[in-house]
């Protein structure tokens, strides 16, 4: 199976239906687009006829009931996303979620019919202590659950250490994680080889051409650089370009 590459912005808890302007130029018939806004914005950029795909920044693992601010996978999808990101390592910090947590999320996401982007990456304390590799493999086997797909499930490495400061991962660091995770995904899922693998990490445009031209990576998950259209048409067209 040959997937598109995959250019995915993630505006965090950044803007206001203002912002929705910034998307209106953005697509691509060559590489998937996905702009990931706040809850708040996902209808609104739903329904303005966009050509970018849209996806949440979180679900819950559970259906529906009680449970005040959270938002269930198939509301998601009601509002017009098609894909989820989890396991940020925002959420893991912030809201203290687990591996296991972020897999029952998935599970619930795939049931729901949305396309996964499952986020890993290890602290700067973690690989000045060699355990990068370590880190990487135990999230993998944590937090994607046994029903992922190359359709349904994205893998998305980000080193915390380098999301919003402005240093990316250098290529051999890139070329290392990622060659590992298809190993490891390859132990477990036997279409892998199509499974799409994202950079994060201060992914710019200056910098995207040699991110993409680094082996297994199949698309970047942005930050900062997808809030302007600005920033992010370049990302696009050098994940184009790198086809
Ligand atoms: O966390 C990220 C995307 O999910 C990366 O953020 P930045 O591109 O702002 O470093």
């Amino acid at each position: 199976m040959d997937m598109k590459k995959l250019a995915a912005g993630n505006w965090k808890m950044n803007g206001t239906r203002a912002a929705l302007a910034e998307v209106d130029g953005l697509g691509s018939d060559r590489v998937e687009v996905l702009i990931c806004p706040p809850a708040t914005l996902i209808a609104p950029l739903a329904d303005r006829g966009s050509r970018v795909l849209v996806g949440g920044q979180d679900c819950d693992a559970r259906a529906e009931g009680a449970h005040t601010g959270d938002i269930a996978a198939a509301q998601l999808l009601d509002a017009g996303a098609s894909h989820v990101i989890l396991g940020h390592s925002e959420r893991r910090a912030d809201h203290g979620e687990t591996d296991a947590q972020v897999a029952a999320k998935a599970v619930a996401a795939h049931q729901a019919g949305l396309v996964t982007i499952i986020c890993v990456g290890e602290t700067e304390a973690q690989r000045d202590a060699g355990e990068t590799l370590a880190v990487i493999a135990a999230q993998l086997a944590g937090s994607v659950p046994d029903c992922a797909t190359a359709t349904n499930t994205v893998v998305a490495y980000e080193p915390v250490w380098a999301i919003g400061t402005g240093r990316t991962a250098d290529a051999s660091q890139i070329a290392e994680v990622h060659g590992a995770m298809r190993q490891t995904l390859a132990a477990r899922f036997a279409d892998a080889d199509g499974m799409r693998l994202l950079y994060g990490g201060s992914v710019k445009a200056g910098n995207a051409a040699e991110i993409f031209a680094i082996p297994n990576v199949d698309g970047a998950l942005v930050g900062g650089a997808s809030l302007k259209a600005a920033d992010f048409s370049p990302i696009i067209a050098a994940l184009e370009a790198a086809q």
